[in-house]
């Protein structure tokens, strides 16, 4: 049995496309509650990684345990998973051709026994959750990207998973709807009681949200570091290039990869 104080544990994990390794023997592990950031220059891996830990891509080698559970890909459809996760894809994913509350509505009709009024209700608290009270009408065309992804994130949220996660949560946002998307993550952590795993190369994001980062690199295809932000910044232990990166955001070019350099 694996350390169930960990709600995330990723043992030896190698991940590869053909004969493409992307990462190999990754070690990590998330706690329950926290907010996990998965950063790194672009193409290191981030969404590869995500795509393991929610079962859209099978690992080479290795395992990943959830709550101390060896987690089986296979099991990825229906009722358990839809559960246990909430995904944000990058656009958020909403069915067009719906109205906001129909695209929200969709997890709870297809794996719950509520009734339509009862989903009314929560589709109304989800909406409100994100900010978005009195849209549901809507469709997502009608919407900013911010408020799209915020709509992307109550279907997420509908089943109150256990685990969420982002895949580039301020790709395409202004940095103010940015901050609010990253304000709306801790606060729907604290509500939900949710563990939050982000995949950004956002520095401002970073350092907001991560209550630990896990910086992974493409030339060696392994994880540099995993801690908090800020002490990684100005831990001289810490591999230059983890720093070089993270302080990108002080000089004012944040998501360059300092790899290009
Ligand atoms: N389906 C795929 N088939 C083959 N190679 C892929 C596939 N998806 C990604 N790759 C390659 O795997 C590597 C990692 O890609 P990935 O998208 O995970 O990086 P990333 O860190 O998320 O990048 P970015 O920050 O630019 O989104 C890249 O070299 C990419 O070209």
């Amino acid at each position: 049995m694996e350390d169930t104080l960990q709600k995330i544990s990723v043992k030896n994990l190698t991940m590869a496309y053909g004969d493409f390794v992307v990462m190999k023997s990754l070690n990590f592990s998330v706690k329950r509650g926290e907010v996990k950031v998965i950063m790194g220059g672009s193409g290191c891996g981030k969404s590869t990684l995500l795509k393991h830990m929610i079962g859209l891509e099978r690992s080479r080698q290795g395992q990943i345990f959830y709550d101390g559970a060896l987690f089986d890909p296979e099991e990825t459809v229906g009722d358990s998973f839809c559960r246990r996760f909430g995904v944000l894809f990058q656009g958020g994913a909403l069915w067009s051709s719906m109205s906001v509350a129909e695209n929200v509505a969709l997890p709870l009709e297809s794996y719950t026994k509520l009734t339509r009024d009862e989903i009314r209700d929560v589709v109304e608290f989800k909406l409100s959750l994100v900010g978005l009270a009195g849209f549901g009408q809507r469709y997502p065309s009608e919407l900013s990207g911010g408020m799209r992804k915020r709509a992307g994130l109550a279907r997420a949220i509908a089943l109150d998973p256990q685990i969420l996660f982002f895949d580039e949560p301020s790709a395409g946002l202004d940095p103010l709807s940015s901050r609010r998307l990253d304000d709306l993550i801790l606060e729907l952590r604290d509500a939900l009681g949710a563990t939050v795993v982000v995949v950004t190369h956002e520095l401002s994001s970073i350092f907001a949200i991560a209550d630990s980062a896990l910086f992974l690199d493409a030339d060696t295809k392994s994880a540099l570091c995993d801690g908090n932000p800020n002490d990684l910044i100005d831990d001289d232990s810490v591999d230059g290039k983890v720093r070089n990166f993270l302080k990108r955001g002080e000089l004012g070019h944040e998501g360059r990869d300092p790899a290009n350099d």
